[in-house]
């Protein structure tokens, strides 16, 4: 994996001795801030693009994805973190069909969760319902469901995400699907809100957001990612009473003490934000804030194709001494895996383990034997 990843988590990475790397593979970490369609490993994204041709119309012509695709494989350079938005039409004329979807999550499922040493112990991966000319949104997330479902329940679930763009109906129609198919016994375990960061009204997400916790599914939400963000935007989120927030870069006194107040576990996203722009430095870094108050944070990746990461890099940029990390023990290093691990829906809603349905289980047992 570290072979693909390149910037400032490949050179903390590359600063460790064989034992510090040997003590980030070896601790159990959990993924819980994984955007599926920035996660495609780049020669799953370009396997199909050459097969593009193919496709049926998705709006954009083979050269604009070739063009998406290099500018991925070369490393993304973002003045600021608009930019980073126009990256995904490419990747999503790829992923609009059910099976080039779930060929894709196979893909972000294998680079997480497989191999001789696997990124982490347990993954909650997050995605957008979209609607192509090729499927509904219940059937892209059934699509990526069948993905997920292939492992066991204390391995991956997924987190149905909302964009900040949506319409009420759109939302609405987004909540049911996940309430929907949890209620069938299906592995959705959250709902998160996501997308450019200054777009939309958020005061139309309550009703969504409360149906869905009343159903029994965690809540995470994207906020305060950039200064644009406004404080009382920020205090309108946090009254939704979320379990987990999403980077909370720009949280002024008010919100901060609430997050600690509640406990609310901020998901960081080191490399994200330092190429997005959105901090300056490590050493600038909120982490630290949350760190020296011994508050709940859980470390992520957020895109490993544009931002060209991974969960062990990110790791790798607690312990590297500084400038290249922020030079934490290995024992504080262990304190955030283990407080990433108590973070997950699956540890704080479900039973442990819990396996329901003979559906799911039968699904377990084909991927044991291989199928
Ligand atoms: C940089 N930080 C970020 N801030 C906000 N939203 C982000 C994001 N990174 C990714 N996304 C959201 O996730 C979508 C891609 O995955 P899915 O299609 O859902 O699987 C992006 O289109 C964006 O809406």
């Amino acid at each position: 994996m570290s072979s693909t990843i390149s910037g400032p988590a490949a050179a903390a990475l590359n600063s460790l001795t064989p034992s510090q790397l040997k003590f980030i593979q070896m601790l159990p970490k959990a993924e819980l801030h994984a955007h599926l369609n920035g996660s495609i490993p780049i020669s799953v994204l370009q396997e199909l693009a050459q097969e593009f041709a193919h496709l049926s119309d998705s709006g954009l012509t083979s050269d604009a994805i070739e063009e998406g695709i290099a500018k991925l494989r070369n490393g993304v350079v973002l003045d600021e973190i608009h930019d980073f938005f126009n990256l995904f039409p490419a990747i999503y004329a790829l992923t609009s069909n059910p099976s080039n979807l779930r060929r894709a999550t196979r893909a972000v499922l294998e680079q997480f969760l497989d191999g001789e040493n696997p990124q982490c112990a347990y993954l909650e991966l997050r995605s957008t319902p979209r609607e192509t000319p090729e499927m509904n949104r219940r059937q892209y997330v059934q699509a990526i469901l069948d993905e997920v479902e292939r492992y066991p329940p204390s391995k991956t679930n997924l987190i149905v995400s909302l964009d900040r763009k949506m319409t009420g109906d759109v939302l609405r129609e987004c909540v049911e699907i996940a309430i929907g198919l949890k209620a069938e016994g299906k592995r959705v375990v959250g709902i998160d809100l996501c997308g450019d960061p200054t777009a939309g009204d958020m005061g139309v997400l309550e009703e969504h957001l409360s149906r869905a916790r009343a159903a029994g599914l965690g809540i995470t939400l994207h906020i305060a990612e950039t200064p644009a963000n406004t404080a009382a935007e920020t205090i309108q989120l946090l009254s939704y009473t979320p379990d987990r927030l999403g980077h909370a870069t720009f949280l002024n006194d008010e919100a901060k003490s609430i997050v600690l107040d509640k406990k609310m576990c901020i998901e960081i996203c080191l490399t994200s934000n330092l190429l997005c722009k959105t901090v300056s430095s490590l050493d600038a870094h909120h982490i630290r804030y949350y760190l020296q108050n011994d508050h709940p944070i859980v470390i992520c990746t957020d895109d490993t194709l544009p931002f060209r990461t991974s969960l062990v890099g990110e790791y790798a940029l607690l312990l590297a001494a500084s400038p290249l990390g922020l030079g934490l023990t290995q024992d504080e290093v262990k304190r955030v895996a283990e407080m990433g691990i108590g973070a997950t829906f699956q540890s704080r809603l479900n039973p442990p383990d819990a396996v329901r349905g003979t559906g799911q289980a039968r699904k377990v047992e084909t991927k044991a034997r291989g199928g």
